[in-house]
């Protein structure tokens, strides 16, 4: 039987790259891209059939960033398909970047210059934002979105006739002092991107011990420093060019800089081909490269704590009941509204 699998944010770098490989490792793959501009979305697809012309490759209308088009989506995902083979939680937003350059400078001379390289350990900050939900926006897109597209798909991917793999795109940057259990949202922190990846890897470990049993298994990975339009967003694509043998040099040194989307999506299409029961539900998936350019996966141990996943968890299904109750009455208000339009009409 053919395999479904659905990528979110899709349509560019590191997504647009897995769905590339997917194809190239198996051209019987059944794509689903879904994305939240389907310009951009049709696009993606246009390149891929150019060099996969016989390949199944769907595209669904989803901002993860958007608590009624998960909703719309989920929807249409449960009409589509009776079975979800692989989900990659790949969308991903870090808006307003500021890097801390006398940081960086004096980070070039300390002992900790491969650790600050490979995770912008103290280097980055961003702005974040509130959405028309009412939601951080970083928490919503990174996280928090992808979290209540899984809740809605339960019945599609709790089967325990076959498996289903849960994957996310998370980050070196991840990082446990960034995030609060107080705050899981990070209103209040200049982190929001460290921290919504940090609760993706919380997360991850929570699915894991509630959906095991059926048949639904989650892990999440690291891409490396990829060349993207997220860090576009960081510093302009020309300087990422100008100091590009610069960046070839730091991957002698560190195998994090895998710079290319090709690369930063090895771990992505690694975990495709393996059996979710091996796979280590504490464990980040490094998509590595050698000096010389070769690619590999290394499994490396998360900062984890089991009782701070599950609190987490129970935050999230708190926030998940908290706004559909808020959206229901909004959708009454908006009837009742009509009804007495039409009444007075
Ligand atoms: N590049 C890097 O060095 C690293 C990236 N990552 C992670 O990799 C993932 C992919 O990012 P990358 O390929 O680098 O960057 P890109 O910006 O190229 O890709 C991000 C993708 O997510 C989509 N997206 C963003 N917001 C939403 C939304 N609200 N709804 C639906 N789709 C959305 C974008 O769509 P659109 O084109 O419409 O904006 C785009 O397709 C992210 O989760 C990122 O955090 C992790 C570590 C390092
Ligand atoms: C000489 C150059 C290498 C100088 C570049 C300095 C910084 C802009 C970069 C050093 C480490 C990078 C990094 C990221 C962004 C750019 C750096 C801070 C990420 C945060 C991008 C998104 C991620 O998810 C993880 C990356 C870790 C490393």
């Amino acid at each position: 039987m053919h395999k479904v699998v659905l990528v979110t944010g899709a349509n560019s770098g590191i997504g647009l790259a897995l769905c590339e490989r997917l194809l190239s490792q198996n051209s019987q793959v059944q794509l689903c891209l879904a994305c939240r501009n389907m310009q951009r979305a049709e696009a993606a697809r246009s390149a891929l059939l150019a060099s996969h012309s016989d390949a199944q490759i769907e595209l669904l209308r989803l901002d993860v960033g958007s608590l009624r088009s998960v909703l719309k989506a989920a929807e249409e995902i449960k009409q589509r398909y009776n079975r979800l083979d692989y989900l990659y939680l790949n969308a991903g937003i870090m808006p307003n970047p500021q890097v801390d350059f006398k940081a960086l400078f004096k980070g070039l001379f300390s002992s900790n210059v491969i650790h600050m390289f490979a995770t912008a350990e103290g280097l980055l900050t961003q702005q974040d934002r509130v959405n028309a939900d009412g939601l951080q926006e970083v928490f919503a897109t990174n996280l928090f979105g992808h979290f209540l597209l899984v809740r809605e798909l339960e019945p599609v991917l709790c089967q325990p006739e076959h498996t289903t793999q849960l994957i996310w795109t998370s980050s070196s940057n991840a990082r446990r002092s960034a995030f609060s259990l107080e705050d899981i949202q990070h209103h209040k922190g200049v982190e929001p991107y460290s921290s919504s990846k940090y609760a993706s890897d919380l997360l991850s470990l929570a699915l894991n011990r509630h959906h095991n049993s059926q048949g639904l298994f989650s892990s999440v990975i690291c891409p490396g420093l990829v060349m993207t339009n997220l860090t576009y967003g960081i510093l302009p694509s020309f300087f990422w060019t100008l100091i590009m043998p610069v960046m070839w040099l730091i991957r002698v040194f560190t195998n994090t800089f895998t710079l290319t989307p090709y690369n930063g999506a090895e771990a992505l299409s690694w975990l495709f081909l393996q059996r979710p029961e091996s796979l280590d539900p504490r464990a980040k998936y490094h998509s590595l490269t050698s000096g010389l350019g070769n690619n590999y996966t290394q499994p490396r141990k998360m900062d984890l704590d089991e009782d701070m996943s599950e609190a987490l968890y129970e935050q999230l299904l708190q926030l998940e009941s908290k706004v559909r109750k808020k959206m229901k009455e909004e959708e009454e208000d908006l009837r009742a509204h009509k009804e007495y339009l039409d009444q007075t009409e």
